[in-house]
């Protein structure tokens, strides 16, 4: 039997709905042979002046009656069928939707390390697109046809059992044959889904890259390589499609030599007087009803093997392992340890970081600096439990991150990154996003305390104002303002701070250290900062290189030290006195 809830990656209630679809869609189907049964005897009755009989009114109008009756019928199980299989097939592409968006906030970082955003977009949107397109177009139809099929076939045995065979061997060959024929299929599909994903790829790299594409003349490089993905994506859809129609077009031939089989047949029973004339006609005229189904259900068998590509891909990615943890501890203290924690993003060879044990002590600054790529952005996201560590632990207030659920570990923390992530919304609800809960008064506090009061004030809807996809409106300071009004908003005891006064003009660094300020407060802090002059009063700086740590201590003790952070340190005064 088939398992279509496995085959289709089916929840249980779109199963359930599958299985009353394909019912719906097979009474349809029966039900369309009564209008047809109907005219038949209608036929038969006019054809009897032929056969020197007398046409029967009385009859022909109780067959108008029965005529009315089945159209109504029909038009019913229409009704019932489109219920069944559009809107629930919606409504269970829907789902799957919003399980694989669910899924995906669950996985771990290295997840997408290895998978970019066309290959996810195209898992949540295009797939289900097919999906749904599928189960409502394609599968119900399918499997009711294959159902009404049978019981016409088996109905026409009883009756004459030579001519069914010959309507209807042709049939199962054809069938056979696109069967036979699917790892073609799959391979030219599975090429033609490649390319279709490179090409969105390209398009996403080209849109999102214009300003730099245009500022470095790019135009031409860029265009070429997108030009060549579309080419490419064209090419692979010809050499499917004509694959697909070889494929689809001779097993339609095959079905329809069933056409001469049964004139054959037909002709020698009639002539051996096995068979009368209305009979035989009442079969041709069952073949013309009959075929048309049958070779509409050809042309949609590779849209099925087609599908299952997607599935394979949606199947994979619900299939990855989620990080998972208890939600229900309490962090009582803050201070964060590490002990001992290898790691490494891809390759276990090449580790980002080696052997760290460092203590962030609660209620202070930590400060993490050292040269580019040497792990502090590393240890920041270990923290938030971004990724886990090869080896050893990380604990906050005692407790190992990685037996915590990472949704509850984020709510101990605030982020400040340098790429502010904003939404395409009002500025209120993109501060609002750090405390859902928050009322309108809070959220209006933790603006004016990041500063973002003055310059929200002068925009023409002041907090209702939308402010584009990622805050294109706004400048880099406001925008990284408003990611602290978050973060205050949010008022958790852990604040993670990286890089969030780099690349700023002074007045917007004098708000940011403001309202950076307000932020800290009685918090564990850890600030990524490449300046050092403004992590001199922190009370603690650990000095990473190469993912080791290799000094740690107060400003004082480090310059007194003359090691890497003095160096550092004297690099950076210097070049403060450069000039361009
Ligand atoms: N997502 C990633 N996948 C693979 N390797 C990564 C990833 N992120 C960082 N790395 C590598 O890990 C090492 C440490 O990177 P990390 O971002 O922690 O450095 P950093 O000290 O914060 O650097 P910077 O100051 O330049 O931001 C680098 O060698 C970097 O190339």
């Amino acid at each position: 039997m088939l398992n279509l809830k496995k085959i289709f990656l089916l929840t249980d209630k779109g199963h359930n709905d599958l299985k009353k679809a394909i019912i719906a869609c097979a009474l349809t189907n029966l039900s369309l042979m009564l209008p047809f049964a109907v005219t038949i005897q209608i036929f038969v009755e006019l054809l009897k002046p032929l056969m020197n009989e007398e046409i029967s009114w009385h009859k022909m109008w109780g067959l108008f009656f029965l005529g009315i009756i089945a159209a109504v019928l029909v038009f019913l199980a229409n009704k019932n069928d489109y219920k069944k299989t559009y809107v629930t097939s919606y409504n269970e592409a829907k789902n799957t939707r919003v399980s694989i968006a669910e899924h995906i906030r669950k996985l771990p970082m290295s997840f997408f390390n290895s998978k970019d955003l066309s290959e996810l977009t195209t898992n949540i949107m295009g797939d289900c697109a097919k999906m749904e397109h599928i189960l409502s177009h394609v599968v119900p139809q399918l499997l009711a046809n294959t159902i009404s099929i049978t019981i016409i076939t088996i109905m026409l045995m009883f009756f004459e059992w030579r001519m069914a065979l010959a309507v209807f061997c042709t049939v199962p060959i054809a069938f056979l044959v696109v069967w036979f024929s699917r790892k073609i299929q799959n391979r030219l599909s599975q090429k033609h889904v490649e390319s279709q994903l490179k090409a969105t790829d390209k398009v996403q790299e080209y849109l999102e890259g214009i300003k730099v594409i245009k500022s470095c003349g790019l135009d031409g490089e860029k265009f070429k390589s997108l030009d060549y993905a579309l080419k490419r994506m064209k090419k692979m859809a010809i050499r499917m499609e004509f694959g697909t129609g070889v494929i689809v077009t001779g097993s339609q031939i095959i079905v329809q030599s069933g056409i001469g089989l049964t004139v054959f047949i037909g002709a020698f029973l009639l002539s051996n007087n096995q068979i009368e004339t209305i009979p035989l006609l009442m079969f041709f005229l069952i073949i013309m009803r009959i075929y048309g189904p049958i070779l509409v259900e050809l042309t949609l068998l590779p849209e099925l093997l087609y599908l299952q590509i997607a599935i394979d891909r949606m199947r994979t990615l619900l299939s990855t392992p989620t990080m998972e943890g208890n939600s229900e501890v309490t962090l009582e203290q803050y201070n964060i340890e590490f002990q001992n924690v290898d790691f490494s993003y891809n390759n276990e060879n090449e580790l980002a970081l080696e052997n760290i044990n460092i203590t962030i002590p609660s209620d202070g600054i930590t400060a993490l600096v050292g040269p580019s790529g040497c792990g502090k952005s590393t240890i920041s996201r270990l923290i938030a439990r971004f990724w886990d560590v090869n080896q050893g632990t990380i604990k906050i207030g005692g407790v190992d991150v990685k037996t915590l659920d990472p949704e509850h570990l984020m709510s101990y923390m605030s982020f400040v990154f340098q790429d502010v992530i904003l939404f395409n919304d009002s500025i209120f609800n993109n501060i609002k996003i750090g405390n859902m809960n928050a009322s309108e008064e809070e959220v209006i506090q933790a603006a004016k305390a990041a500063c973002c009061d003055g310059f929200i004030n002068k925009m023409p809807k002041g907090y209702e104002t939308i402010i584009g996809e990622n805050g294109s409106t706004l400048s880099g300071g406001e925008r990284q303002r408003i990611s602290i009004a978050r973060a205050l908003l949010k008022n958790a005891p852990i604040v993670l701070l990286d890089e969030a006064t780099a690349s700023l003009d002074p007045e917007n660094e004098v708000y940011i250290q403001e309202a950076l300020s307000r932020l800290v407060q009685g918090k564990t802090v850890i600030v990524i900062a490449h300046r050092l002059r403004t992590i001199v009063g922190a009370d603690k700086i650990i000095v990473l290189n190469n993912g080791k740590v290799v000094e740690e201590g107060k400003h004082d003790k480090l310059i007194h030290k003359k090691g890497m952070y003095e160096r550092l340190y004297r690099i950076q005064q210097e070049s403060l006195g450069w000039s361009v």
